[in-house]
Formats: C-alpha cells, structure tokens, sequence
C-alpha cells in the first residue's frame, strides 16, 4: 500500500520543543501528531520502568507493531526523542531540533527534572547525539537541523516544513 501524505518524524533531545512544533504543524498542515510517548503508555509498549531516570524502557518491536498499520498509511508527524528505530522506508523528513544548552537547562529546570536525567539530556544536547543518530540512520538529504531556543523560531520552523510538505505534494502527485 502507498502513501499520499509524507510521513515526519520530529526529534530531538527531551525539552528542545518537540511536541511544541508537533502541535503547530499538525494545526497548519492537517498532517496527524503521533506522540509515541503517549502511544507506549497508552499501549503499554514497554519493559518496565527506570526508577533512577524516572522513564520507561521502551519494547521497540511492540511500539512498531502497534504503529504500523496507520503509520504505512502516511501523513504522520512522528514525536518522539529517538528516531532510529523506525524503518527507513516509512520516513521521508526527519527533523532534529536543537536548542542552546542554556536554555535548555532552564526547561529541563522548570520541568523538576532529576539532576541526574537533567544533565545526561544537557549532555546529549551538547554532543549532538540525537543529530548523529538521525545521520546514521537515515539518508543525510531528508536530515533537516533547526534551530528551536524562541517562540519565533517554532513559527519560522513550521512555515519551512509547511512549504517542505508543499514541495513534496508537487513532486509526488501520485504518491510513494
Ligand atoms: N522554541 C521554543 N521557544 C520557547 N519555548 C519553547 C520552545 N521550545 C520548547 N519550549 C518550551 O519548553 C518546554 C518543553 O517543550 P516541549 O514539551 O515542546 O518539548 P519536547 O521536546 O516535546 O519535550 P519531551 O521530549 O520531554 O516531550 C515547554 O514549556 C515549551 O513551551
């Protein structure tokens, strides 16, 4: 089965405003948000809970099943802080939020992060984890970096992935 709609995901390191940016471009382009936080306990799709880093370990074969099925449909905006677990051939945008690691400190602060989950997520920021992650696991061209410390960014963001979408509509009127 094919896909009319674009499947995105949008990445990033916990607090750099992912689920910020789901929301507005679900909202301007009617595209769905897939929170897969919201998915694993909704679906219980995991192993157990992480006492110390307050988060639950994620059963990735479960998650995967449990999305297939709309996710091959298309049209979906994939929110979640790891991004190399979904097959190559559902993805066709991966977007890498990055945020200035002291503002990023003053989210994760104002959120009563444990210091210990606190830092370990400043640090990814800093090495750019999740960036390697995405290049690793995807094709460089559909690996797009942006910039997310203010609220004008988020809008300048979305308008760039709305006119993205746009472009991918042209280019693929029969779909993939
Ligand atoms: N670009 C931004 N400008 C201003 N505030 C932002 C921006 N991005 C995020 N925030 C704020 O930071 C907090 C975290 O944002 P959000 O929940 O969207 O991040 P997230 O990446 O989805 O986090 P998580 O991975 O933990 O779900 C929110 O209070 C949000 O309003």
């Amino acid at each position: 089965m094919g896909r009319s709609q674009p499947n995105i995901i949008v990445t990033g390191t916990p607090g750099v405003g992912k689920s910020s940016h789901c929301e507005l471009i679900a909202q301007t382009t009617g595209l769905k948000h897939l929170s897969i936080n919201q998915v694993v306990k909704d679906k219980g799709c995991y192993d157990g809970y992480d006492d110390e880093l307050k988060t639950w370990i994620v059963d990735d074969d479960k998650l995967l099943d449990e999305i297939e099925e709309d996710v091959m449909k298309g049209g979906y905006i994939i929110d979640w802080h790891v991004c190399d677990v979904f097959p190559k051939s559902w993805i066709d945008l991966v977007v890498v939020l990055r945020a200035d690691s002291t503002i990023l400190y003053d989210r994760l602060k104002s959120r009563n992060y444990p210091e210990e989950k606190l830092q370990e997520n400043l640090d990814a920021e800093i090495m750019q984890v999740i960036l390697e992650e995405a290049l690793e696991s995807y094709d460089e061209e559909i690996v797009v970096e942006l910039q997310s410390d203010n609220t004008e960014e988020i809008d300048s963001n979305v308008e760039r992935i709305d006119s993205w979408l746009k472009q991918w509509k042209l280019d693929h009127p029969d779909g993939v």
